[in-house]
């Protein structure tokens, strides 16, 4: 296992306050034991094709020759896709220093962006700056049909059109979507992109978007990135120990996290806070918050996600978590830091008026800093799961995503919700679809 979890500063018999009872503890544990049973009855019926990805190795060689061909000759490769369909590639991504701070460019290899969030400025911005005729785009939907997704694929072939590079606009694209079903609604994303010549890659038709990161939906852009994307899967296998075998729900980690969080919503504990101490988490985090919503925010259940970056949210978030109402239940996460990054002079730290800093590191100061913030929201009554990541590479960072896919799920059952499906967001986009046909906005 990449990673360890301790659960023992979450309870009211060690930091008493307002931890978590055993009597809630052991009442989600039963019914998390249910959840489990049905899990393993959906898996034996082969219908959590989810749960199969972590062994699968026969669609790798795939991944692999779409990555080559993305990257050839590319300065840029551009990720188009929302949500699902770019946040577990994003994560994964950071472990090449995507998105971290000040380190924006990649020692090898293309410049790779991830278009999630649509804004009119931004992809301006983009197409402005990007050399275009070296840049290459992965449009990413499993539906097909997502209006930010068309909208950015539209503007790159307007682009192209302008560039004077329209006749090639197969070569620079790249789409994943789900096949087109006999019968079913067309699929936008391969009516616009085919005839242009784009090759595309299937999206797996049993796996959700929220769910696709072990997929090659995330896997695509491990693998443009130069990841291990089987190491990634081995990782993910890891997490699965105990489930197939029928350990009982107290010896599978994913199922402790689950029995926490029913446990944590039992006692009236509405809000979820995860809280990762490294730069290479923050896309992990987000990635996690679209999975726990839109899996469990259902029937008037759930709990709300929260993300929080370490130590930097300290010096924001901190005094509310420590002060604030009791209705939190928090996930520290670390990594082996320790000994890591810049040593601080002894003679400069003497005049910083800080001589504990002596020989001391960067990393030092922020293991220090993780284990204080759990020990703080302990001696303040506050429940709080331990995980702990000696070293963050693509095992254990596939360990962590079938970790947390699995609690979810295992959550899900046990609150009585779908964790799959998400009646609730379609709502606002056929809205917002109106709205753009009148003009109105
Ligand atoms: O992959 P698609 O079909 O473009 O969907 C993108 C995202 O939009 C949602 O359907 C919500 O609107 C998410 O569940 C999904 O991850």
């Amino acid at each position: 296992m990449g990673f360890t979890q301790s659960i023992d500063l979450a309870l009211a018999s060690k930091i008493g306050g307002d931890g978590l009872s055993d009597t809630a503890l052991d009442a989600a544990l039963v019914a998390v034991e249910r959840a489990l049973g049905r899990l393993r009855e959906e898996r034996r019926a082969g219908r959590l094709p989810l749960l199969a990805m972590p062994t699968a190795t026969d669609d790798l060689p795939a991944v692999t020759a779409a990555a080559e061909r993305l990257c050839k000759g590319a300065t840029d490769v551009i990720f188009l896709g929302t949500g699902g369909s770019s946040l577990g590639g994003q994560a994964l991504a950071q472990l090449r220093d995507y998105a971290v701070p000040a380190l924006g460019r990649f020692a090898e290899g293309p410049r790779v962006h991830f278009l999630d969030n649509l804004d009119p400025l931004t992809f301006e911005g983009l197409l402005q700056r990007l050399p275009l005729a070296t840049s290459r785009f992965a449009a990413i939907s499993k539906s097909g049909g997502t209006g930010e997704t068309l909208m950015q694929a539209i503007a790159v072939l307007g682009a192209l059109d302008r560039a004077g590079l329209r006749a090639m606009a197969g070569e620079f694209f790249l789409g994943l979507s789900e096949p087109q079903k006999e019968g079913a609604r067309r699929n936008a994303l391969r009516a616009l992109l085919e005839p242009e010549g784009a090759p595309f890659l299937d999206h797996h038709t049993g796996i959700g978007g929220r769910y696709s990161v072990l997929t090659n939906v995330g896997l695509l852009p491990a693998a443009v990135l130069g990841l291990d994307i089987a190491a990634i899967r081995r990782g993910a296998s890891q997490s699965l120990q105990g489930v197939p075998s029928g350990s009982p729900a107290r010896e599978i980690p994913a199922a402790v996290g689950a029995a926490l969080n029913v446990a944590a919503a039992l006692e009236g504990k509405a809000i979820s806070v995860f809280m990762g101490y490294a730069d290479r988490l923050e896309r992990f985090t987000r990635w996690w918050v679209q999975l726990w919503a839109e899996s469990l925010g259902k029937g008037g259940k759930g709990t709300q996600p929260v993300g929080a970056l370490g130590p930097v949210d300290q010096h924001s978030q901190q005094q509310l978590y420590l002060a604030g109402p009791k209705d939190k239940l928090f996930t520290v996460v670390t990594t082996g830091v320790a000994g890591k990054g810049p040593s601080m002079d002894a003679e400069l730290a003497a005049r910083a008026g800080e001589p504990g800093f002596a020989a001391k590191t960067i990393g030092d100061l922020v293991a220090a800093q993780g284990l204080a913030m759990i020990d703080t929201f302990a001696k303040n009554g506050c429940p709080v799961r331990h995980i702990h990541v000696p070293r963050l590479d693509e095992k254990s960072l596939g360990g962590l995503l079938m970790h947390f896919m699995l609690e979810t799920i295992l959550t899900g059952y046990a609150l009585g919700v779908d964790p799959f499906d998400q009646p609730a967001v379609e709502e606002a986009k056929i809205l917002a679809k109106k709205y753009l046909a009148e003009g109105r906005g």
